[in-house]
């Protein structure tokens, strides 16, 4: 999808929601059917948001729809409000008030564990409905007389009351709400969530608040869910008790999939599978109770054979038949609704910018100081009273045998682990037990000797994603920014990329490019945020020898201007990078000195080659 063309998907999909009442009703679709496919593809917008971008699995979606649906039924059947939409908005409003509730507990965890609280608290509300709260939500009863909504114009009365002026409203709703959502997939927030979906500790590491992102993107989904909620009470002119029910969160889970997640359009499409087929499996082929073991048989092939659901696989076919020849894009949800991050460089400047400098009072002296830095992981002494300074400007070299302690102490100055003791100290600030998202937007940050690269992203939306931590901080709710305005974003990018020397692969997804690149790109992540003090963990390491000598020179250029850490076994290029080394040694420091000393130094000799004595490789 042309990202020079945003607003095209929004038109094409407007056109196709005049098109459907002269289209489907021939391929056996009825007006209910249709009017129920918007209100599940309304919901499963906000789900696609939370589970197709995020990567966070709710099986508890259905505790919302509910809370919205019941709520705006309840205002307009026994508060006496009159206000339909008012009604349903506020329904909206106070599902996203429980989403943000039920988020700070459910988000504490990941995975299964959070995927399992959103199973137990459908399961609350569920009960919640039917028994404490019985008397406003009416139970097993529901709450009819939902009134239909009528707006007075002045000159002319709208009355939605008919299956297609319903339609007509609800294809309103459902383009709203779809032009919302694909603000939030383009703004900066929208390619954070990518991020954390792919690999949520490096987005971490890079300085954004993961926890303040997914807890957004639970808020969103939760409103999507309870503004579908109102909309089906006042479609069907009844709010129904089983839109709490587990089975709503199921199919809506079942409809993505079937759909394609990340895509937005994936539950539209899933739920006009679903509905048609339930139908025609009661209705027309009249399979009474074994419709749902044909309809679960037909859920499985699809999900088997389409693996990125129908929209995620029409996308795939049609960039196969215009890209032929071009290597295959892999999944990316960005296909169809581009996101944020595949819009950054579109208008980058190819000429590269200075590096930008964060503000820092010290420009001499020490910028990190280490004192008594232990670190025992249960009777395993990783780090033993390690006293390390390093000053501005300087390029350091760790080296030490394996299992010496390198990384562990790269992790407890980077704070990604705890020390069991000692103190860090950072541009005069004591960092000690800090979290890695905050010594980031400090200036601190390091490249991992295990690439954590966002692998279905491409070369520039990794960096894109680096930049933005320095850019905009820890935390900003710019939910409806388009990326393009973020002034000097992609100048940031297109300067890291030439840093890197990955201009030629700006658009090559992470998992075409060879190992040597992806190195690259592993520093470049840590490049793009602008670290003040920069830690490359191993970044020789797995090289082919031309790809060391490239990276070896390329070490050289960034450290010209910065303040660098490098830990690598490759000691002929790490004596000719750094001017002075530290030697790790069973977790302690064994010795500190030049190239020239370390490489004639008998206890570095000793520790290396066993009591061996002779020169060092
Ligand atoms: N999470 C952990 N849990 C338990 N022990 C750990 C953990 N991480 C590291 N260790 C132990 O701490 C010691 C130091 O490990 P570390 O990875 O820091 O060494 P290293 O010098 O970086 O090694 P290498 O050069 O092989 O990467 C090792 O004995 C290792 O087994």
């Amino acid at each position: 999808m042309s990202t020079r063309r945003p607003l095209l998907v929004e038109a094409l999909t407007a056109a196709a929601l005049v098109a459907v009442p002269f289209v489907l009703p021939h391929l056996g679709f009825s007006p209910t059917t249709i009017n129920r496919i918007l209100i599940w593809g309304l919901f499963g917008l906000g789900f696609d948001i939370l589970f197709g971008y995020t990567g966070l699995l709710s099986f508890g979606q259905s505790a919302f729809y509910g809370t919205g649906g019941m709520f705006a039924a309840y205002l307009l059947t026994e508060a006496g409000f009159s206000y339909v939409m008012t009604a349903i908005v506020v329904g909206a409003l106070v599902a996203g008030v429980v989403g943000y509730l039920v988020g700070l507990i459910a988000l504490r965890r990941t995975g299964i564990y959070f995927a399992m609280i959103t199973v137990a608290i459908a399961e609350v509300f569920f009960f919640v409905e039917f028994n404490p709260l019985s008397d406003y939500t009416g139970g097993e009863n529901g709450l009819p007389g939902v009134p239909t909504p009528s707006f007075n114009l002045g000159f002319t009365m709208l009355n939605f009351s008919t299956d297609w002026s319903m339609y007509a409203f609800l294809a309103f709703w459902y383009l709203v709400g779809l032009v919302i959502a694909l603000r939030i997939v383009r703004s900066p927030v929208g390619a954070i969530l990518s991020a954390i979906r792919d690999n949520p500790l490096r987005a971490a590491a890079l300085g954004h608040n993961i926890h303040g992102y997914k807890l957004t993107a639970f808020v969103v989904a939760a409103i999507y869910a309870g503004f579908a909620g109102g909309l089906l009470g006042v479609m069907q002119g009844f709010m129904p008790p089983d839109a709490f029910m587990f089975d709503t969160s199921g199919q809506l889970i079942m409809q993505t999939a079937i759909g394609g997640a990340g895509t937005l359009f994936g539950p539209l499409v899933g739920a006009a599978v679903w509905l048609y087929l339930s139908d025609f499996f009661q209705n027309t082929l009249h399979l009474g109770a074994t419709w749902k073991l044909v309809l679960g048989t037909v859920f499985v092939l699809l999900v088997c054979f389409l693996r990125r659901g129908i929209v995620g696989s029409a996308v795939d076919l049609y960039r196969l038949t215009t890209h032929r020849g071009k290597p295959a894009k892999p999944i990316e949800a960005s296909s169809v609704a581009p996101t944020a991050i595949s819009i950054a460089g579109a208008s980058a400047a190819a000429a590269p910018m200075p590096a930008r400098k964060r503000p820092t009072d010290h420009v001499s002296g020490a910028i990190l100081q280490a004192k008594g830095l232990t670190k025992h992981y249960g009777g395993v002494v990783a780090n033993s009273d390690i006293d390390f300074t390093v000053d501005h400007g300087e390029m350091r070299g760790i080296i030490g045998p394996n299992g010496a302690g390198k990384t562990t102490f790269f992790k407890m100055l980077t704070c990604e682990v705890p020390p069991t003791s000692g103190k860090i100290v950072f541009e005069g600030q004591d960092i000690t037990g800090m979290r890695v998202t905050d010594v980031c937007q400090l200036g601190l940050t390091k490249s991992y000797q295990i690439n954590q690269l966002f692998e279905r992203l491409t070369v520039r939306q990794n960096l894109t994603i680096a930049a933005l931590g320095e850019i905009r901080g820890r935390f900003r709710l710019d939910l409806f920014r388009n990326i393009r305005n973020i002034p000097d974003l992609a100048e940031q990018v297109e300067h890291t990329l030439a840093l890197v020397n990955l201009t030629g692969r700006p658009d090559t997804p992470v998992s075409e490019l060879a190992y040597g690149e992806k190195r690259r790109l592993e520093i470049g992540l840590a490049l793009a945020t602008s670290p003040t003090l920069l830690l490359l963990d191993e970044p020789l390491a797995g090289m082919s020898p031309p790809e060391r000598i490239e990276t070896v020179a390329l070490l050289k250029s960034i450290a010209r201007g910065r303040t660098v850490i490098i830990i690598d076994h490759d000691m002929d290029s790490l004596f000719e990078l750094v001017e002075k080394i530290t030697v790790l040694q069973e977790g302690r420091v064994l010795v500190e000195g030049t190239p020239d000393e370390i490489r004639n130094n008998p206890r570095v000799q000793e520790a290396y080659l066993g009591g061996v004595h002779g020169v060092m490789a």
